[in-house]
């Protein structure tokens, strides 16, 4: 593991008892107690991590909502990050969906609410000339950020402040399912204002209480917001978190270049749903060039997810063409195809050909339908980033599964309750045939006696293991090779492949081995695409077991 550098790390007293990254409560032992000056400020009993972890468990099962529940796991991660890491880690199937999705997306409903104590860091627009200040407040260094400007916190929309919930949160699955040292990695909120009335006219809200910023003032305040991100922490992954789609493309692109950076919604989602769909298809024993893919939603999510399959389908041997034609792309105003005018420089190239639409039959006039998509294109594969509760309708799906035999159907949308349909419904209108993943979790469903264990399609089996390999790597660059390596490893540890029974991911109790394994893969992409520091391939796994944080005294 490498040692995190804390600003001081012999603090004394109750300052040692505050910082959560150095405090251990009732396990500082008898030599720590005299040593630190602890003495009288803890109970005498000397607990075992263990110990601590059986104790911390009985209070949060203790707690009512699930939102009290995220609100106790935050104030334990606030006190004493190992016990919190040790906590989630032993139980991770239960606590994960409660510090990340969906109950994060409460969270940052409620956060202004449940306020309770400093983390991270917050850059308000109003604040912007003071940004080299504001960094310099943070007294350790630091290996990755996550940033959100809370604009499009999962299919809940603008959060503003509030969504400071999201970093925090991946973050934390940095920690828990990548290994990287808690100490190491910085949640950041870009505070623009916010376009959410409930928010602003709530007496609560923390954040800046202002309509967003929005054209060049914003690009200005991402530019100053890099370069000095750049200054304080030269080497440092930058992840950029749920941020409207249309801010997405365009910072990546202008930034992808310059540091070390990759947008989660787009490259984390398309690397965790192509791995996924490769793996439902091998498992079938289809072939990946034999599919038609529906993707209803043409977001960051839409865009990323298409990119990715197109490129592994022009890896396979078809030309770049005909490999777009394999896709049916939609958003809120039906099919993109070239006769629309409304298409912008990111979705023209998603574009369905007219030529190749000739003789559809559609119910529509004007703009062509998801329905009548469906109808005519024929799916084997259906993939949901609409944020839009019941977008998959039955019609729609019992007309998809009248088509294949093994029906290909992703509700990605989070949080649960923006779900484009829920698995149990899928099961039932595709006679249990079809093969599904979700964005957020979901129980396993009984159908026809036979029980459906329904995997996690999330960018979080991605992003921590991206971290992992780009610091084992010392990689100053994001490849697209990367996340091509990302997705390919993530398909190798699918159960689905030796058992086409078994679920199409890795259960959560997994997903740190998992984890490893595809950081393996993108350090060894990174050496490849000559964007990292450390050269000897042969050292990549020890140095990935090195990075690789377990939360222990
Ligand atoms: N599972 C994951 O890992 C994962 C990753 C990223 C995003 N998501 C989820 O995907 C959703 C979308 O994220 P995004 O960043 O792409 O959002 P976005 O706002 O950028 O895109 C939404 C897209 O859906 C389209 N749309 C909206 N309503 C529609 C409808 N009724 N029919 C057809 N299209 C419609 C919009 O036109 C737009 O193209 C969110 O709910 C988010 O939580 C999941
Ligand atoms: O946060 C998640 O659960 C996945 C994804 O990044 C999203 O925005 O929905
Ligand atoms: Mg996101």
């Amino acid at each position: 593991m490498t040692s995190p550098v804390l600003s001081d790390p012999e603090k004394t007293g109750i300052d040692r008892i505050e910082d959560p990254l150095l405090n251990k409560g009732t396990a500082f032992t008898p030599e720590e107690r005299q040593k630190y000056r602890l003495l009288g400020l803890l109970p005498p009993h000397i607990d075992s991590l263990e110990e601590q972890v059986v104790r911390a468990y009985d209070a949060f099962s203790a707690e009512e909502t699930d939102l009290d529940k995220h609100i106790f796991l935050r104030e334990l991660q606030d006190e004493n990050e190992t016990l919190f890491y040790r906590l989630l880690l032993e139980h991770v199937a239960e606590m994960m969906p409660i510090v990340y999705t969906p109950i994060v997306g409460k969270a940052c409903e409620e956060f202004s609410h449940i306020y309770r104590r400093a983390r991270g860091v917050f850059v308000s627009y109003p604040d912007r000339e003071l940004m080299d200040d504001i960094l310099s407040h943070v007294d350790r260094e630091i290996d990755v950020i996550v940033v959100t400007d809370g604009e499009r916190i999962l299919g809940l929309g603008d959060q503003g402040a509030g969504g400071m919930g999201i970093p925090i949160g991946k973050l934390s699955l940095y920690s828990l399912c990548g290994g990287i040292h808690p100490a190491r990695t910085l949640p950041m909120l870009l505070d623009l204002g916010t376009n959410n009335a409930e928010r602003i006219d709530d007496p609560r809200y923390i954040g800046w209480r202002h309509e967003r910023i929005k054209g060049a003032e914003y690009d200005n305040f991402i530019e100053q917001f890099v370069e000095a991100v750049m200054k304080r922490f030269p080497n440092v992954l930058l992840q950029w978190e749920d941020f409207a789609s249309v801010d997405a493309e365009r910072i990546l692109k202008k930034y992808r270049d310059r540091l070390c950076t990759f947008n989660d919604d787009i490259q984390g989602t398309a690397a965790v749903t192509s791995g996924t769909i490769l793996a439902a298809i091998q498992s079938a024993g289809g072939k990946l060039a034999d599919q038609r893919f529906v993707m209803l939603g043409a977001g960051s999510a839409g865009v990323g997810i298409t990119g990715q399959l197109v490129g592994s389908i022009v890896a396979s041997g078809k030309s770049e063409a005909e490999a777009r034609d394999m896709f049916y792309v939609i958003d809120r105003n039906g099919l993109l195809h070239d006769g629309r005018t409304d298409l912008d420089e990111v979705l023209m190239p998603l574009a369905q050909k007219q030529a190749n639409l000739a003789g559809w039959d559609c119910d529509t006039k004007g703009s062509i339908s998801f329905a009548d998509v469906v109808r005519n294109a024929k799916p084997t594969v259906l993939v949901g980033a609409t944020g839009q509760q019941g977008a998959f309708t039955e019609a729609i799906i019992r007309e998809m599964a009248s088509h294949t035999e093994r029906p290909v159907i992703f509700p990605l949308s989070n949080p649960t309750s923006h779900a484009e349909a829920i698995p149990a419904d899928l099961l039932k209108w595709t006679d249990g045939k079809a093969r599904i993943a979700t964005g957020s979790p979901f129980d396993p469903v009984e159908y026809n006696g036979k029980t459906h264990v329904i995997s996690q399609c999330n960018n979080s089996y991605i992003f921590p293991a991206m971290g992992l390999g780009i610091l084992a790597a010392k990689a100053n660059r994001v490849t697209d090779g990367m996340f091509t390596a990302a997705a390919e490893a993530l398909k190798e540890c699918s159960p689905a492949l030796a058992d086409p029974t078994a679920p199409l991911l890795p259960p959560l109790s997994k997903i740190r081995d998992c984890a490893r394994h595809i950081g393996i893969a993108v350090a060894r992409q990174a050496q490849q695409d000559g964007v990292a520091q450390t050269t000897v391939a042969e050292e990549l796994e020890k140095r990935i077991d090195q990075t690789m944080w377990t939360p222990q005294y």
